[in-house]
C-alpha cells in the first residue's frame, strides 16, 4: 500500500467542484477545515518525521449539495524561509537544520554559538482553532498562525508568549459554552520554576475595549500546576475538560530540558530529547475549576502515552475520562518516514496498540476509606481507584476497546455524559483502514471500510435540533492507493454508519490530521463567503473550468 507519505502535495488553489454521488443532507453548509503535513523535502534536503512536513491547509466547501475544494501551504516564516533558501533551514521535531551553511570552522562554531537554542518553527500543521470569528492554524510550540479560512491565505504570525508564559502549547485547545478558549501550555524554567499553565482567551473582548483588539490580547491565566521536575517536565498533546474540572496527565513522557538546551550543538534533534521513562508512574491531576487548584488528593496510574483525550464527565460524585492510551512512544518512531516509506506492513508495526481506557477518579474527600479499598461504587464502569495510604490514590482502568485513533465525539456532549466515539481504527500499523463508530453503553461498534481506502480523523456534525447525541453526519476525507480511485470526502449518516454521499475530487489529496467544521451559520456570511458567482468559476473535478 502506498499513497507516497513522503511525497510532496501540490496544492489545488483554484475551488474546483467535486463529483458528489448519493445525497448531500440540505442542512449540511458550511465548510470543512483541515490540516497536515504536505511538503516533505525542500531542494535537495528533506525531513526525517512525518510530523515535519510543511503544513498544507485544505477545505471541503459544502454548499446546497455541492462540495468545493481547495487546499494551499501555510506561507509561514518556516515555509518562506526554506523557499527562497531551497532547503530546509527551520528545524522541526525530528529535523535538526542549520540555518547559515558553515563555510569554514570559524563560521561553523560562530553560528551554534548565536543559535543556541533555536526559535522554534511556526509550521503550524496540526489543528485548526477557533478564537473569537478568527480562525487560527495550530502546532505545539509557541507560534499559532492565524489564517482565512476562506482564502486560506496565512495571516498574523501570532507567540502566545506574549500573552502568556509558555513555551510550548497544545494544539488541541477545548472551547467552553461561551466558546471560550482553554487551552495548556508549558512554562520551562522561568523564575526558576517549571510548569504546566492553563489559559482561557475570551470568545469575545469587553464592547469598551474593542477596537481592534483581539482576544488573545485578553488571555489570563486560568490556573497552574507545578511540574514533578524542574528539567524534565512532561510532554502532552491533549488534556480533558468538563464543565468543573480539568483532567491533566502528567505521563512518563518527558522533555529533557537540557537536552533540548543543547540539542543545536550536538546536532540532534528535538524528538531525541523526548523519552518514555516507563519506571515511572503517570500521575493524574485534576483542577477543580471553581478553586482554580488541583486536588489535593495524589492520583496515579501506571505509565503510559496518551496523545489524545476523548472526553470526560461526572457521574455520582466521580469524574470519568476517557483517553487512547499506548504502553510506549512507539506511535513517534513509526511517524519516521524512512518507515513509512518502506512496506508498510513489514516495517511499521506499533510495538503496542493505542487502546480506549476509562480512568474513575473520585472526586470527594476519602481520607477515612480503609488502605486497599475501592473508592468507585459506580455500577456503569470497572474502572477502579484503590485508597493507598499518604493520601494517594491508584487508578486502574477498564479497557473500552483496542485499536482506536484520532477520536471525535459530538463536541455538544464534551464534559457531559455521552455515548459515542468516533476514530479512526487503527490495529498494529499506524495506518487507519476503517471509521468506526464505538458505543460506550452498548460495548458495540459500527464501521465502514472500503478497499484501498485511508480515512482521515472522522468529524461529527450534528442535524439542527438534533435531539439523539448521535443525530448528524460524519465528514471524512478519504484518500485511496487505487490511482483508479480519486480521493472523496465521504458523508456517512451518524446513526446508522451508512453512506448518505461522496464528493470526489481528483486532486493530490494528503493525509491530513485535525480539522474543524464551520457551520454558514456561524460566520458573517456577507463578510466571509464569497459570492455565488465565485463558486461558479470553480472548475469542476476534472479540472476542466465550468460552463
Ligand atoms: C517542533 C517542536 C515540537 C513539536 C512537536 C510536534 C510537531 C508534535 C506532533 C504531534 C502529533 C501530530 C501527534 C499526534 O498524535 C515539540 C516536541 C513540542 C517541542 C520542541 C519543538
Ligand atoms: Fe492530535
Amino acid at each position: 500500500m502506498d499513497v507516497g507519505f513522503g511525497r510532496n502535495k501540490k496544492e489545488q488553489l483554484e475551488p474546483v467542484r467535486a463529483r458528489v454521488t448519493g445525497k448531500i443532507p440540505t442542512w449540511l453548509q458550511g465548510m470543512l477545515l483541515r490540516n497536515g503535513p504536505g511538503m516533505h523535502t525542500v531542494g535537495e534536503t528533506r525531513y526525517n518525521h512525518w510530523f515535519d512536513g510543511l503544513a498544507l491547509l485544505h477545505s471541503f466547501t459544502i454548499r446546497d449539495g455541492e462540495v468545493y475544494y481547495r487546499s494551499k501551504y501555510l506561507r509561514s516564516d518556516t515555509y518562506n524561509a526554506n523557499v527562497e533558501a531551497n532547503r530546509i533551514v527551520v528545524s522541526e521535531f525530528g529535523t535538526m537544520a542549520y540555518p547559515d551553511p558553515c563555510k569554514n570552522i570559524f563560521s561553523k562554531a560562530f553560528s551554534y554559538l548565536s543559535h543556541t537554542i533555536p526559535d522554534f518553527t511556526d509550521n503550524c500543521l496540526i489543528n485548526i482553532m477557533k478564537c473569537g470569528e478568527d480562525f487560527y492554524a495550530t502546532t505545539e510550540t509557541n507560534y499559532i498562525r492565524k489564517i482565512n479560512p476562506q482564502t486560506l491565505e496565512t495571516l498574523e504570525k501570532v507567540d502566545y508568549r506574549k500573552y502568556v508564559a509558555v513555551n510550548v502549547a497544545t494544539s488541541h485547545p477545548h472551547y467552553d459554552a461561551a466558546g471560550n478558549v482553554l487551552n495548556m501550555g508549558t512554562s520551562i524554567v522561568d523564575k526558576g520554576k517549571t510548569k504546566y499553565v492553563i489559559f482561557k482567551i475570551p470568545a469575545t473582548v469587553p464592547e469598551d475595549r474593542k477596537k481592534g483588539k483581539s482576544p488573545l490580547k485578553h488571555t489570563e491565566v486560568f490556573c497552574s500546576i507545578p511540574s514533578r521536575s524542574l528539567l524534565s517536565p512532561s510532554y502532552y498533546h491533549s488534556f480533558g475538560f468538563t464543565e468543573n474540572y480539568i483532567i491533566f496527565l502528567e505521563q512518563p513522557f518527558k522533555l529533557d530540558i537540557l537536552k533540548m538546551a543543547t540539542a543545536y550543538i550536538r546536532g540532534v534533534t528535538w524528538a531525541s530529547c523526548l523519552a518514555f521513562h516507563r519506571e515511572d508512574k503517570t500521575y493524574i491531576h485534576i483542577v477543580d475549576q471553581r478553586t482554580r487548584k488541583p486536588m489535593p488528593t495524589k492520583f496515579y496510574t501506571d505509565p503510559m502515552v496518551v496523545f489524545h483525550h476523548v472526553n470526560a464527565y461526572e457521574e455520582d460524585g466521580c469524574l470519568l475520562f476517557d483517553v487512547v492510551a499506548y504502553e510506549d512512544s512507539s506511535l513517534y518512531q513509526l511517524f519516521y518516514l524512512a518507515n513509512l516509506n518502506q512496506d508498510l506492513e513489514e516495517h511499521s508495526r506499533l510495538t503496542s496498540v493505542p487502546v480506549l481506557r476509562r480512568f474513575a477518579v473520585p472526586l470527594l474527600a476519602a481520607q477515612d476509606a480503609e488502605v486497599g479499598s475501592n473508592l468507585i461504587k459506580l455500577t456503569s464502569t470497572t474502572a477502579r481507584a484503590l485508597k493507598e495510604k499518604d493520601n494517594q490514590v491508584y487508578c486502574q482502568p477498564e479497557l473500552l476497546y483496542e485499536g482506536l485513533e484520532l477520536p471525535r465525539i459530538n463536541y455538544a456532549h464534551n464534559g457531559k455524559r455521552y455515548r459515542y466515539v468516533f476514530a479512526a481504527e487503527v490495529q498494529w500499523s499506524p495506518i487507519p483502514t476503517k471509521i468506526l463508530k464505538y458505543d460506550i453503553l452498548t460495548k458495540s461498534s459500527l464501521k465502514w471500510e472500503e478497499e484501498h481506502c485511508w480515512p482521515a480523523e472522522p468529524l461529527f456534525v450534528p442535524t439542527p435540533g438534533a435531539e439523539d447525541e448521535d443525530d448528524g453526519i460524519i465528514l471524512s476525507a478519504i484518500v485511496s492507493t487505487d490511482p483508479q480511485k480519486p480521493p472523496f470526502l465521504l458523508i456517512l449518516d451518524a446513526k446508522s454508519f451508512t453512506e448518505l454521499a461522496r464528493a470526489s475530487i481528483d486532486v493530490d489529496m494528503h493525509l491530513d490530521l485535525h480539522g474543524l467544521f464551520i457551520p454558514d451559520a456561524d460566520w458573517d456570511a456577507r463578510k466571509q463567503t464569497p459570492s455565488q458567482e465565485a463558486w461558479d468559476r470553480a472548475s469542476d473535478c476534472h479540472g476542466a473550468p465550468q460552463t
